[in-house]
């Protein structure tokens, strides 16, 4: 499954709803890639988890992670982005992100990669199409638009909703929350709409992809439609995400970093 251009050595910072599943992935075996460091906010917590692994991995703090493997996968809170992928991107390695919103507010470490060869990754993670995104971006692209429907559990003590004082917990029918760019909503619900800002970034960028947000009590799943208009095709498409430990977190966004792993290097890869 890997070739010789694949790193080998994997770390993941943060063992949450993501990067536990993730861990459990590669410790099953996944193509060569060895899970070889962990960083996590409670280590104890993990100790029996990690102790069951075939093949546990070292438990190091945040910055000491890059000294254990060739690609980080940032799976923890937003405000730990920088502590996570610089020491990667700086020394030439590849870091993905989970928590694109935060990108938005570090976009240096884009410059940093270039100029050390480093990659950051923005997985599709609990969203769909950024592969036909990608494509239409190629060409022209008119329009991109999304509208997501979350289960308040979804949307509880999001900075927007706290700051305005709006009141979800009652709601008996669906409530318009926000209306505005990919940039905007990645500030106000920034552990809750990464998926907007990752469609920016494959699209036409955080200030002209337009995002509405609704707080649905009708709905189980976290549901995201993308619409997009462009001189080379026409699509919309919506998935419906079964949430994870983490009400905020589709259960497919760890196996969209297991996907995007077994990629890399492979002899046949699908999508672009
Ligand atoms: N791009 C995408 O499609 C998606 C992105 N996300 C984002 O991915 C990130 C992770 O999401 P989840 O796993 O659901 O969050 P989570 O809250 O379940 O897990 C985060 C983990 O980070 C750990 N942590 C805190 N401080 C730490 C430290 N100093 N060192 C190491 N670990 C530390 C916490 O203990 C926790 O276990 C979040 O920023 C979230 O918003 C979530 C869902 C989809
Ligand atoms: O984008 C996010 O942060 C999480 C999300 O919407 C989902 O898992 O459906």
């Amino acid at each position: 499954m890997s070739s010789s251009r694949a790193p080998q050595r994997v770390a993941i910072a943060g063992l949450g709803a993501i990067g536990a599943a993730i861990a459990r992935e590669l410790d099953r075996g996944q193509g060569g890639l060895t899970l070889t460091a962990v960083a996590s906010g409670s280590p104890e917590k993990h100790r029996e988890f990690l102790a069951s692994f075939r093949s546990p991995p070292s438990v190091v703090p945040l910055d000491q992670l890059h000294a254990h493997a060739d690609l980080v996968i940032e799976a923890a809170p937003a405000r730990l982005l920088r502590a996570i992928v610089e020491p990667f991107v700086s020394g030439g390695k590849t870091a993905i992100v989970l928590s694109a919103a935060a990108l938005l507010q570090h976009e240096d470490l884009i410059d940093l990669a270039k100029a050390n060869g480093g990659q950051i990754v923005v997985p599709t993670g609990a969203l769909i199409g950024l592969d036909a995104v990608t494509a239409a971006a190629v060409g022209t692209i008119h329009s991109v638009r999304m509208i997501t429907r979350k289960p308040v559990d979804g949307l509880r003590g999001a900075p927007f909703i706290v700051d305005n004082g709006i009141d979800i917990d009652g709601l008996k029918e669906p409530l318009k929350l926000f209306e505005g760019t990919a940039r905007e909503a990645g500030k106000g619900f920034p552990a809750n709409l990464n998926v907007a800002v990752a469609l920016s970034l494959a699209g036409i960028g955080p200030d002209r992809t337009m995002v509405e947000i609704w707080a649905d009590p009708s709905v189980t799943r976290n549901t995201h439609r993308i619409e997009v208009d462009a001189d080379s095709a026409r699509f919309s498409m919506t998935i419906e995400n079964i949430p994870s430990d983490n009400p905020r977190t589709g259960l497919i966004t760890p196996l969209s970093v297991i996907a995007l792993l077994r990629k890399r290097g492979a002899a046949l890869r699908v999508g672009s």
